[in-house]
């Protein structure tokens, strides 16, 4: 997937029309919250929320409700605030305004109710197991606890078997692939049994195969386990088919719906305040910027070869 850049924070107009789709903006505070059905509780909840990194605006008066169960897209150019998001969401970042609950509770630092997968995951640690790699996420400690109980070995063993990893448990981290230190630091935000998974780009550096197999395997967990996932990507042809929703950052707005109510030229032209194009071909979506390459972020550029 493309995306234009975006410029520096300026919180203009975002669609006002619509009303009724289900569809939500921070141009539409009162808007009804995404609908499931059997009427799922809240997960996640931000009202007119503020977000800023370094003193300068970064999210906007943001105001969005998540059903328990959503699998989110979470969409955007780099520097759009998905990390900050999910920062704010662990506590991490108190909101400039503004009131965020996840499970009806106020975000608070240390919920164990929300696992999180971080952006940048240096290989720490390498010359542990794979065992050990997961062992030492337990109850939020990492590296280098000796002993864990049964119980704690007990989830270990579980979250490994849950992201199909035991293969991996005896050996060193340092020799696996990228896409099998994937699934472990998958198995370690599985520990605490979370609600509620915030995943910061896990499908970096994987290759397509990979990239699908691994949303594959987060969808089936969070739908047996009825979790709530929100998870960042800069492709979301991946994605495609197993999103419920997608929220897409833009300028310091947000835009929550279906793919089919926010992936589209005029929404997304919109939330710009810029001209861009969603085209759809051979079963993948891309959005491009007016005037091509030139304005697209390298690190954008998932489908940048379909429109040279
Ligand atoms: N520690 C920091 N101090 C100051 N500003 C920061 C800090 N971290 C991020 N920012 C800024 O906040 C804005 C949002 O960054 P954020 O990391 O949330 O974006 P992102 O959508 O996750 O981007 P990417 O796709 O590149 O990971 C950016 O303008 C960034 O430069």
């Amino acid at each position: 997937m493309t995306f234009p850049v975006s410029p520096p924070h300026d919180p203009e107009a975002l669609p006002h029309s619509h009303a009724g789709s289900g569809m939500q903006s921070a141009a539409e505070p009162a808007q009804a919250h995404l609908s499931k059905p059997h009427a799922a509780p809240e997960s996640i909840s931000l009202q007119d929320v503020t977000l800023a990194r370094g003193g300068r605006v970064v999210l906007s008066q943001i105001s969005l409700a998540i059903p328990q169960g959503s699998f989110v897209g979470v969409l955007g150019a780099n520097g759009a605030g998905k990390t900050t998001l999910f920062h704010a969401l662990l506590g991490l970042e108190p909101a400039v305004q503004g009131s965020m609950q996840i499970n009806g509770q106020p975000v608070r630092r240390g919920h164990r109710a929300v696992g999180y997968m971080p952006q940048m995951r240096k290989l720490i640690g390498g010359q542990f197991t794979g065992w050990s790699m997961v062992a030492s996420a337990l109850h939020g400690q990492r590296w280098g606890l000796p002993w864990y109980g049964r119980a704690g070995r007990a989830a270990v063993d579980a979250a490994l078997a849950a992201v199909d990893a035991q293969d991996l448990a005896q050996r060193p981290v340092a020799a696996l692939s990228g896409g099998e230190r994937q699934r472990l630091l998958l198995a370690q935000t599985l520990l605490d049994d979370p609600s509620v998974l915030l995943l910061d780009e896990p499908l970096a550096s994987l290759d397509p195969a990979r990239m699908r197999e691994t949303v594959e395997r987060i969808h089936t967990l969070a739908r047996a386990r009825n979790m709530t996932v929100l998870m960042s990507a800069h492709d979301i042809n991946p994605l495609l088919g197993l999103m419920d929703h997608v929220l897409y950052l833009a300028r310091g707005k947000a835009l929550l719906g279906t793919v089919d109510e926010v992936i589209t030229t005029k929404a997304l032209t919109a939330l710009y305040g810029a001209p861009v194009d969603v085209v759809r071909a051979g079963g993948r979506v891309f959005v491009v910027a007016e005037g091509g390459g030139s304005a697209l972020q390298e690190h954008d550029c998932g489908g940048c070869g379909a429109h040279a």
